[in-house]
């Protein structure tokens, strides 16, 4: 190489003799398109990004890539163009290109219009950064601080019931399997919890671990969540969206309120279990997905299936390996162990809390907990502000814990350390949709009709508080009024 040094610069003779090599030694992806877009010029490295061969490329629109960051811009005559030609330049954005499989190579892109001397546009030069191992790394991330973060317990899951214990041991199974497992258990018993040290414990505890709150979606846009939909699928499909199903490959997928599923989605679902491949909503293409079933529900399946509200063939492809998690009232001897563990928590937190005096405790002994361990956490959080530092007594417990019923516990049968392990509660006492729906009432009344405060003191999610204000056909406005 010949050439000769400017000060610090070493100018070369004739660059563009080289400048193949120097493109083909680049790890980013580099395309040049022309001003309507077709393609001049790419490097080795988009070929290994994209899955096309070079040939394939050339001569070709760059909208082969289907890429979601590329805006349409209206134009003067009525049609659209790339708005890179508009805007002049494009810095790191996010986008997902479609490679030359189906599936979608996760990127970062660069781009700039070229012009000439008299300043006319002449194409643009595009690099695609791919940052796929960069996602995987900040999955790896979460999990690990996830794991520091679970103190002692089951995967950071507290209880010492048979109940529990059993649970724990069906999970450490199921976990080495590639079975799908459902977890039944009532809102806060810990479904979340269990299918995360599912997950941790299993064979694809390097994989993604991705969530879907199947109530919290109306039936298409739970389509679009799970199998993704291709730009221009129906009204307001403004870029790709990648399914979560794709987003969970190689890894495992958490299905939560699964029962809440509508039919037709079951159908789909069902499908993509036995054929392992999804189809994007507004595309044909089937795509080979690696992915773990993980659902969890707090309604009755098996009676479901029976009044034909749920699918029988996809209740018997995800009801393989049954997880039942009890719900708190029907094993209070947890409760100590809880509170105990929680309360170390505040303390950490730097809260001055010792623990609760034996009234305080008697009372959670003789309470339902109709939220299950959330609401018993809620209600920590609550005493811990109201006591500010040293013991918890019954009045700085929430109104709503001391009001429904006297304790049934006498106090001498809870033991003066919270830490300590007691025997179930003489006679705890028992939720009937009764008392849960004149709860639910009595809450919303306190709240002035405020949903997500009632979800909080209850301990519930606000979906649970929704479905059981339709459930007890409860009317908001006449709970107000009264
Ligand atoms: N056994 C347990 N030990 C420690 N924390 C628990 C336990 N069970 C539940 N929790 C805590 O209670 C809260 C609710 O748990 P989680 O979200 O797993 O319940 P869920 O059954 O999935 O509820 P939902 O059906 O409403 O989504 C979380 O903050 C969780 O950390």
């Amino acid at each position: 190489m010949k050439g000769k040094p400017l000060g610090q610069v070493f100018i070369m003779p004739d660059i563009h003799a080289y400048l193949e090599e120097i493109l083909n030694t680049m790890n980013d992806g580099l395309m040049v398109v022309g001003p309507d877009g077709t393609v001049l010029l790419v490097n080795e490295a988009l070929c290994r990004l994209t899955g096309y061969g070079r040939k394939e490329l050339l001569g070709k629109s760059c909208t082969l890539f289907n890429c979601d960051s590329c805006e349409g811009e209206r134009l003067g005559s009525g049609g659209k163009w790339c708005s890179l030609f508009v805007s002049g330049s494009m810095r790191n954005k996010r986008c997902l290109i479609m490679r030359k499989d189906g599936g979608y190579l996760h990127a970062v892109k660069n781009a700039s219009v070229l012009r000439d001397e008299r300043n006319r546009v002449i194409g643009a030069v595009e690099t695609i950064t791919d940052i796929s191992e960069l996602d995987r790394k900040e999955e790896q991330i979460v999990r690990l601080s996830r794991l520091l973060e679970s103190e002692k317990g089951f995967h950071g899951i507290i209880g010492a019931s048979p109940a529990m214990q059993r649970a724990f041991d069906i999970t450490e199974k199921a976990a080495q399997s590639d079975a799908p497992v459902i977890i039944y258990g009532e809102s806060g018993t810990g479904k979340e919890l269990f299918t995360r040290a599912i997950h941790d414990l299993g064979p694809h505890r390097d994989g993604p671990y991705i969530q879907v709150n199947c109530a919290a979606l109306n039936e298409s846009l739970l389509e679009s969540e799970l199998f993704g939909h291709v730009k221009g699928a129906f009204t307001g499909a403004t870029g790709h969206r990648e399914g979560r199903f794709e987003a969970a490959d190689g890894g495992d997928l958490f299905l939560d309120e699964i029962g809440d599923v509508p039919l037709s989605i079951q159908v789909k679902l069902l499908r993509v279990l036995e054929n392992k491949q999804v189809e994007r909503v507004g595309d044909h293409r089937p795509i080979p997905v690696d992915v773990r079933i993980i659902t969890a529900t707090n309604r009755d399946l098996p009676r479901m299936v029976r009044e034909g509200s749920f699918r029988k063939d996809f209740f018997f492809r995800i009801n393989v390996i049954p997880i039942h998690l009890p719900p708190l009232r029907e094993r209070m001897e947890d409760l100590p162990l809880l509170v105990d563990a929680f309360l170390s928590r505040h303390r950490k937190k730097g809260k001055r809390i010792q623990g609760l005096s034996p009234q305080a405790m008697a009372h959670f002994m003789a309470y339902a907990w109709p939220g299950n361990v959330r609401e018993l956490k809620s209600a920590l959080e609550y005493a811990c502000v109201l006591a500010g530092e040293g013991e918890i007594r019954p009045e700085h417990l929430p109104p709503h814990i001391l009001r429904p019923s006297t304790p049934t516990a006498a106090p001498n049968a809870v033991p003066a350390s919270p830490g300590a392990t007691v025997a179930p509660s003489p006679a705890p006492r028992h939720m009937y949709p009764r008392d849960q729906r004149q709860e639910l009432i009595d809450v919303l009344r306190q709240t002035g009709g405020n949903q997500s405060e009632a979800a909080r003191i209850l301990g519930v999610s606000r979906v649970t508080i929704w479905n059981r204000m339709k459930r007890y056909n409860i009317d908001l406005k006449k709970v107000i009024a009264s």
